[in-house]
């Protein structure tokens, strides 16, 4: 999916509350259900499920009423998450065209309030796996995929960390700058992919250059595994800057001396078909000696052994995922081959029959039972800690909300968006930078950073009011009556959504009879 930061100027904080709200469900749960939303965003029924709606019209989340009714976030909405981050931390504020789009990965210039580019990096791991999840109606027969998530985070912190390392190594990279989540950004890179060169003025330097950096990389213990002419920028200077890391393996590795060899093959072979150069000396593994250790440094930028073994293993399971997708694709119906821009439709309460409206809304009441269990059991070690304290300190008055406000926000259709002030959205001059010399320019989008930069995921957004005073006892008074009220509400709030529900597969019911009791008369 494309990243089109457009929609971060009409994100309020509520909505970035609640995206990290359905962020922090997916820990544990494959569709966040509203309920659970609402409580881990600490924000009333009517205000989340309005921000649902603008996250859900902006593709930031996924809605799925088939089976479970719930929401998940899209690659665009766990982007966003991440740019905010990189945005409040003063990375980035502007977002540029797309330079590149690897096989799991997109690549943006950004730049920051000087103009400084750099390159944003986005994991898209499991990027097939996902679709899956999304067109497949057995969502636990593909459980396992949901780790796209997770495995995109490895894969960043383990391309950030290795760059990290070798750069402080001298080694020909781009300079790491900061990672979140799924991305990385990283200094711009001057040159081009060897695979678009056609000519070099001194084949044999580049040549050699490059097999003494898979040498030099040897000494430190590692293997890049993925050393060919798409990994490799070249400047006009003919000097070379090696790119993508996610796959790099340890000399110590099983199959080290295939890496090794493939790694070597590759430049060879390359350099014959394209330069028609042919290398009569290459090296060899068993001649490479292990002199330096790059461990410690790794392993300080946040990328363990144990994680280096878990990234593997989820790998291997996605490619597993994948191939048995694969090979099921040609057995589904053609319904399953619906691409991203018809998500919409698949929420659509019209398109979905009554039967399954009604299992929906007997699991949803059950799943809200069970959740109403956990809060009764205090058990909400789902949650963050900080989440629960957010909870406990709510504002006395947002307790006395009645709940006619909720239902009125769920019916209500006025347009949620509102034009940022702060920007005239038709000027391109306020999303400009002038360094940008792309032929296909287009003006970049200015990230709502006055909006944002703020905004700390764990903060609560209500402002705080002043306490009184109180004794132990009172407290402990008003907590106990907060948690029955808050259990009463919740379970309140269900039930009134249930027999909507209820009613309207009735009314569907019986305006279907109707219709067909007209049209069997008129047959006469
Ligand atoms: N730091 C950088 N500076 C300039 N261009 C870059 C930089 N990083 C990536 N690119 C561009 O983006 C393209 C894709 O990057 P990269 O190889 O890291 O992605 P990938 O998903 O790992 O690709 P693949 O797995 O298909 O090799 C590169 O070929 C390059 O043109």
């Amino acid at each position: 999916m494309k990243l089109d930061p457009k929609a971060l100027r009409y994100l309020s904080k509520d909505d970035f509350r609640t995206l990290v709200a359905v962020e922090m469900g997916m820990k544990n749960h494959e569709l966040v259900p509203v309920s659970l939303i609402c409580t881990i965003a600490s924000l009333k029924y009517g205000g989340t499920k309005k921000s649902i709606q603008t996250l859900h019209k902006f593709k930031l989340l996924f809605h799925d009423g088939r089976n479970y009714d719930g929401y998940k976030l899209t690659y665009l909405g766990y982007d966003f998450l991440a740019l905010k981050t990189l945005v409040s931390r003063g990375v980035c504020s502007y977002v540029g065209n797309q330079i590149g789009v690897g096989k799991e990965s997109d690549i943006y210039i950004v730049a920051n309030d000087d103009n400084h580019e750099m390159v944003l990096k986005l994991h898209r791991l499991g990027r097939v796996s996902f679709k899956t999840i999304k067109n497949n109606r057995d969502y636990l027969r593909h459980r396992k995929s949901a780790s796209w998530l997770y495995l995109s985070r490895l894969a960043a912190l383990k391309e950030f960390a290795y760059m990290k390392a070798l750069y402080e190594n001298g080694f020909p990279v781009p300079t790491p700058i900061d990672y979140n989540r799924h991305c990385i950004v990283m200094s711009r890179a001057r040159g081009y992919p060897l695979t678009q060169i056609v000519q070099l003025r001194h084949p044999s330097k580049v040549y050699s250059d490059l097999m003494n950096l898979i040498v030099k990389l040897a000494s430190y213990g590692l293997i890049h595994g993925d050393f060919n002419e798409f990994n490799i920028l070249i400047n006009d200077e003919e000097e070379i800057t090696l790119i993508d890391f996610p796959q790099m393996v340890s000399t110590s590795h099983l199959n080290a001396e295939m890496y090794f060899d493939r790694d070597v093959t590759c430049i060879r072979v390359f350099f014959e078909k394209r330069f028609d150069f042919i290398g009569e000396r290459w090296p060899k593994f068993k001649d490479c000696q292990n002199i330096h250790s790059l461990d410690v440094e790794i392993s300080a930028s946040g990328f363990t052994r144990d994680m280096e073994k878990e990234f593997q293993d989820l790998s291997k399971q996605q490619d597993d995922e994948e191939e048995e997708f694969n090979n099921s694709s040609d057995d589904d119906d053609d319904d399953d081959e619906e691409d991203d821009d018809n998500e919409n439709e698949d929420d659509d309460e019209n398109n979905v029959d009554n039967d399954n409206e009604i299992k929906n809304s007997s699991k949803q009441e059950k799943h809200v039972k069970k959740e109403v269990e956990k809060v009764e059991n205090n058990d909400t070690k789902e949650y963050d800690d900080e989440e629960e304290e957010e909870e406990e300190d709510e504002d006395e008055d947002e307790e006395e909300e009645e709940d006619s406000d909720s239902e009125e926000s769920v019916e209500d259709n006025t347009p949620v968006i509102e034009e940022f002030k702060g920007l005239s959205l038709n000027k391109n001059r306020d999303f400009k930078f002038s360094n940008l010399k792309d032929e296909d320019y287009k003006a970049p989008i200015v990230l709502r950073k006055e909006f944002i930069e703020n905004l700390d995921e764990n903060q609560s957004v209500e402002p705080k009011k002043e306490k009184v005073e109180l004794t132990e006892e009172e407290k402990q008074r008003r907590k106990e009556e907060k948690r029955q009220k808050m259990i009463t509400d919740k379970v309140k709030r269900q039930l009134g959504k249930t027999m909507r529900e209820k009613v309207s597969v009735r009314n569907n019911v019986k305006s279907r009879t109707k219709k067909e009791v007209q049209a069997h008369i008129s047959s006469y």
